[in-house]
């Protein structure tokens, strides 16, 4: 990252709401856990600001990690809103749960630990979800969207995580399995005529996609 970028990526976060004491001891103890894996602050503020504009009530969330997007969503989520939030790995939830008790929006939250597919597929066809965010195994993000899909409203919103893979979609000899699944689906979900979709660069990308 150049000097500019960086500066840049400082402004931002400078003109977003602040994160809390929840928020940023939940950051540390992440930093402390696997520090690759967790969204920015920007991002986190970015998806309150998605819940807030539309108002979701129905929302999923797959890959939870340590919490801190379910927890950016469900503040932003009204009294009466409920997340589904599928984690397989279950220390990662436990400390999850911990920072949404102490935030007090654990009563919004349903979590499910286990494969996020297992959770997708059991859950009612006919059921209306306003908002889903998928940020988990890429090479299942496909099957996530499509599951999610077939259970938003119309004008609902999915959110994919990491659409670019740090430039590496673009690199046709780049033949990483995760890469590869990415660059598919990007392509899949841009000719998919069910949706109005963008691929918006924040952080490593990300693909907002709204159901016809
Ligand atoms: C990039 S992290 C998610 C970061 C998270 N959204 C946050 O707020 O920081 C991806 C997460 O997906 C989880 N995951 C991977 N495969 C999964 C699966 N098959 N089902 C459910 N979760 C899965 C991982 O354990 C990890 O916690």
């Amino acid at each position: 990252m150049d000097a500019m970028q960086a500066a840049l990526g400082r402004y931002l976060l400078s003109h977003c709401e602040s994160p809390d004491d929840v928020l940023r001891d939940l950051a540390v103890e992440t930093e402390a856990t696997a520090p690759d894996l967790h969204i920015t602050h920007y991002e986190g503020a970015l998806l309150s600001m998605i819940t807030r504009i539309t108002g979701a009530r129905r929302v999923v969330g797959v890959g939870v990690f340590t919490g801190y997007s379910s927890l950016c969503i469900a503040r932003a989520m009204p009294e009466d809103g409920r997340l589904l939030a599928l984690e397989i790995n279950a220390e990662w939830a436990a400390i999850a749960e911990r920072y949404w008790k102490r935030a007090g929006v654990d009563h919004k939250i349903d979590l499910r630990v286990g494969p996020a597919a297992d959770a997708l597929l059991a859950l009612p066809e006919d059921d209306e979800v306003d908002f889903a965010f998928i940020d988990a195994d890429k090479v299942n993000h496909r099957l996530y969207y499509e599951e999610l899909l077939r259970r938003m409203r119309p004008g609902g919103l999915i959110l994919l995580a990491d659409s670019l893979r740090g430039g590496r979609v673009l690199k046709d000899d780049c033949d990483a399995e995760d890469v590869v699944a990415v660059r598919e689906l990007n392509e899949a979900v841009h000719a998919d005529d069910r949706v109005d979709s963008l691929i918006f660069p924040s952080g490593d990308g990300a693909t907002m996609v709204r159901k016809r």
